[in-house]
């Protein structure tokens, strides 16, 4: 603001906009006395996000002031619904005495709440990390180079790594799901982001390399980060000293918690981009709930902590086959000795250690939380105690890394009361016989009670008047109360101190001098409480280190406990995991859908091996195919986190990345429709996937014209089998698709079966070889409750295509087979194989007569008058070439 406008302004709004040019896209919460007020754009902001009253106070500058007020015992409520909107909040309390000063009163930024860096209880969700993540930008080569860098304020845990290109961007955001995205005012892919809110822009100063590495090696005590591993990651080093300086300035503190960062190598994990992410809903369904997600199915974890590291699990399954079978050993042994439920009620005392301690060394850890510490270390040696006799090395390691801390527990146990207050600031922490200055200042403020009910007693005997009452209030102090119809018989010593609607108040030189002891041993007492809270905290603190070690142990054990009991009570197995290729499954389940459904699930086998290592899958509507596909990835993808599958048996090579593309959606918000997004993803598979990759496809081609849908799906299986050579399942309606088995070397055909009883399909969800023969649509859309008449006007349009196409489409009738049997139990006998028989594929002619016309375009546009003999020989090279 320039000096004549500033001088325009009220002094207090002067003072405000002083606070306000500093965080000028947060929401600043100004306190004047019991309210938090908004001003100008933030009043409006907040008042529709919340809901408030926007009204105007006075005027400033010659206009009224927009203004929204928040009572300040609401405050956290409020704060905390901005910040799940992806709001940051300024707060600025009053630092000055109202009493004393000239003009406004003083104020200062106490907090800043961003919803990425958040760590206090009320505002964090207890399953799931609170990312804050940076992203840098550099080109190098003509690629887009993207430097990663993300923290989770609640655990400390800090990580980097790059990625090349915007897929892999759009991938990790995924991933990651962070709550907050600090970037420069330049970068350059703010398209790719999505996200609205909680995206911090700084100045691109703040991403310089040589500051940023000065930043992490300042935190970390270290001369270089050589150590780290991470010296070539310069752009990912740009975003993590941006970060950590973010991070700072919001919490205004230092951030001891924070001791290390980890480089996340792409090679140690099984790829696995956004979309197949989304796909395989792992933690969140396809419309966006947490419902019927494998999550859901997959967490009984007995902590938090443990619920959090799971999910990080399930996103970054590892290629490491000696970390896999570490982990499979435990869950082995956890599971046939049936030892998990032992462990879980002392993980269940343990709580959400890892929060807890980073509240610590933020030093805002709550007097309960300090409680719940308690537990969690008197529950360790427990879990210690438990682990002495296991065999696997893995739950020995964990054993070891659990530290017990026995002063610290036993300081715990003296120093709290029971059931402490929420904060310190009230006083009430600290159990009697912890300190004893404490308890001395507390025997005086404990005695008043018994004086003051002393006094009343005394007084009352005294003045005769039965209505005497001595009492206590903040604004006021000590009285002695009186009604008003007795009160002009207080004696002559007793001073007026306040006049009430039906009383007197006042006040003896007696209760005065009382007052001025007792008052001064309650301030005393809650100075002391305060410096044996930050005393205990430092204490925690030298420990930290260790704290956290055990915490993250305990997380671990949790996830393994947790594996165990899942495979025992859904009936998972052990996969065998190899090198040597192939996957195959014995009984193989998807494990969301067999726990919503009613019916029995059918479990169904796979066998991919290089001599076959593309499934072609073909099936009525409805009939499974989806599940089929997804069912394998989920093992595939499960089996990589050392969790037991849901199979009978289960043997699959390490795979690198998976991709599926299914389903339809479209990115509208993005500028792609469906079909954009269907090839996008196609692209991206057939770029990307090596050897040994699994890559799902579902109905790939069916966005566009038949023509056009048929050649590209066609293509793309050829290339997938020919140049990639990758596992694949490819679903698809074009039963064209099939005849590829019998060119393809390493291709063959399974399908799901139905059959169709007294007018309606049933579905038997079993994968059988070879091809299956029709696609059910007229019976599938007659199940859905299409009208009757739509339906029949349908079977008439069938029957026309049968008579221009010359095909016998009998075996395609919706009609009861008239040998149907009579009673179910002689049901399921018209399967697909039956009407294989005499089946001719449909589509195959359209496809030779898509090929001819392919050829009379090509004949058509050739202009014959004006080609050189070259030319024409050249055309017709290229004719022949058309011909498959
Ligand atoms: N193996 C199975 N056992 C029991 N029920 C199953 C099985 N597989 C699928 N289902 C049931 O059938 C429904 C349809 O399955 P799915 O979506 O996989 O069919 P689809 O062949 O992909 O259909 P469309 O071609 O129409 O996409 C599922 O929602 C599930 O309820």
């Amino acid at each position: 603001m320039s000096k004549t406008t500033a001088d325009n302004h009220t002094p207090m709004m002067r003072q405000y906009f002083g606070l306000k040019s500093q965080h000028p896209n947060q929401l600043l919460f100004y306190r004047m006395g019991d309210f938090y007020e908004l001003f100008y754009d933030d009043a409006k902001r907040a008042s529709q996000l919340l809901d408030i009253t926007l009204t105007a106070r006075g005027h400033s500058g010659g206009m009224p002031i927009p203004m929204a007020g928040i009572p300040f015992h609401a405050a956290e409520n409020y704060i905390a619904r901005l910040v799940r909107m992806g709001e940051s909040v300024v707060v600025a309390e009053q630092t000055g005495d109202p009493a004393t000063s000239k003009g406004p009163v003083e104020r200062q930024i106490a907090r800043i709440v961003t919803p990425g860096t958040i760590s206090d209880e009320a505002f964090l969700e207890e399953k799931r990390e609170n990312l804050l993540l940076s992203l840098a930008h550099q080109s190098r080569k003509g690629l887009d180079v993207f430097g990663f860098s993300y923290l989770d304020m609640a655990s400390g845990r800090f990580c980097l790594f790059e990625v090349d290109g915007h897929e892999a961007l759009s991938s990790e955001l995924q991933r990651l799901s962070p709550r907050e995205i600090l970037i420069s005012e330049d970068f350059p892919a703010r398209d790719t982001l999505k996200l609205e809110k909680g995206i911090a822009e700084l100045g691109p100063w703040h991403f310089d390399y040589e500051s940023s590495y000065r930043q992490l090696i300042q935190q970390f005590n270290t001369k270089d980060l050589s150590g780290f591993g991470c010296e070539a990651l310069t752009a990912a080093i740009s975003s993590a000293g941006a970060l950590l300086q973010y991070a700072k300035d919001t919490q205004r503190s230092a951030l001891p918690h924070i001791q290390s960062i980890m480089v996340e190598h792409k090679d140690d994990s099984v790829l696995i981009d956004g979309a197949t992410r989304r796909n395989l809903e792992i933690d969140i369904n396809l419309t966006g709930g947490t419902s019927n997600t494998v999550v859901e199915v997959l967490d009984k974890c007995s902590t938090p902590m443990g619920s959090r590291l799971l999910k990080r699990w399930l996103h970054t399954p590892i290629r490491d086959l000696n970390e896999i079978q570490a982990r499979q050993q435990v869950v082995s042994e956890l599971k046939n000795n049936l030892t998990y439920d032992t462990f879980e009620a002392p993980l269940k005392k343990v709580g959400d250690l890892e929060r807890i301690l980073s509240r610590v060394a933020l030093r805002s850890a709550r007097p309960r939380d300090l409680l719940r510490l308690r537990f969690a270390l008197e529950a360790a040696p427990e879990i210690t105690q438990l682990l002495a006799s296991v065999q696997s090395q893995r739950l020995t390691e964990l054993s070891q890394r659990i530290i017990a801390q026995p002063a610290i527990t036993e300081t715990l146990a003296k120093a709290l009361v029971e059931n402490p207050p929420s904060v310190v600031r009230d006083g009430g922490v600290f159990a009697q016989g912890y300190d004893e200055e404490l308890d001395e200042l507390l025997a005086l403020s404990t005695n008043a009670t018994d004086f003051l009910a002393e006094m009343e007693r005394t007084e009352k005997a005294r003045t005769g008047i039965s209505s005497l009452k001595v009492g206590f209030n903040r604004v006021h102090g000590y009285y002695i109360e009186i009604s008003r119809l007795h009160s002009d018989q207080a004696p002559v010593e007793y001073i007026r101190r306040q006049t009430l609607k039906n009383a007197e108040r006042f006040i003896t030189p007696e209760l005065k001098a009382f007052e001025d002891k007792a008052l001064s041993a309650k301030s005393k007492s809650l100075a002391r409480e305060k410096e044996l809270y930050e005393a205990l905290l430092d204490q925690l603190n030298e420990v930290l280190g260790e704290l956290q070690t055990t915490s993250q142990a305990l997380a671990q054990l949790d996830v393994l406990n947790n594996f165990a009991e899942r495979a025992n009570t859904l009936n998972f197995n052990c996969p065998e995991l190899h090198n040597r290729g192939g996957i195959q499954i014995i009984g193989g389940r998807h494990p969301v859908v067999e726990s919503v459904i009613s019916e029995p699930f059918v479990p169904n086998d796979l066998d991919l091996n290089d001599k076959r290592s593309l499934l072609m899958i073909t099936g009525p509507n409805m009939g499974g195919k989806s599940t089929y596909m997804r069912q394998i990835a989920l093992i595939t993808l499960l089996a990589h986190t050392g969790c037991f599958v849901p199979a009978e048996s289960a043997s699959i090579s390490i795979v690198d990345r998976i991709f599926t593309r299914m389903g339809s959606s479209d990115d509208l918000a993005g500028g792609r429709s469906t079909f954009m997004v269907e090839m996008t993803e196609t692209a991206n598979i057939l770029n990307n996937a090596s050897k040994n990759s699994l890559v799902l496809m579902d109905e790939v081609g069916r966005g566009t014209s038949t023509f056009d849908g048929l050649s590209l799906a066609w293509a793309a299986v050829d290339y997938l089998a020919k140049e990639l050579k990758c596992y694949v399942l490819f679903a698809t309606h074009y039963f064209e698709l099939t005849t590829l088995a019998d060119q393809l070397d390493n291709a063959a055909n399974v399908h799901l079966t139905a059959t169709e009883y007294e007018d309606e399909i049933v579905f038997l969800h079993k994968v059988h070889e070879g091809p299956a023969s029709q696609s059910y649509g007229l019976q599938v859309a007659q199940l859905a409750g299409v009208p009757r008449g739509v339906i029949g006007h349908a079977k008439q349009k069938l029957k026309e295509l049968e008579v221009v196409t010359g095909i016998d489409l009998d075996s395609h009738s919706i009609e009861t087979p008239a040998n149907a049997p009579s009673t179910k139990a002689k049901t399921k006998q018209r399967t697909i194989e039956e009407n294989n028989k005499d089946y001719q594929p449909l589509q195959v002619d359209m496809f030779a007569q898509a090929e001819q016309n392919v050829l009379k375009n090509t004949l058509e546009e050739l202009d014959l008058d004006n080609m050189t003999p070259l030319e024409a020989i050249n055309a017709l090279y290229k004719l022949k070439s058309q011909l498959s």
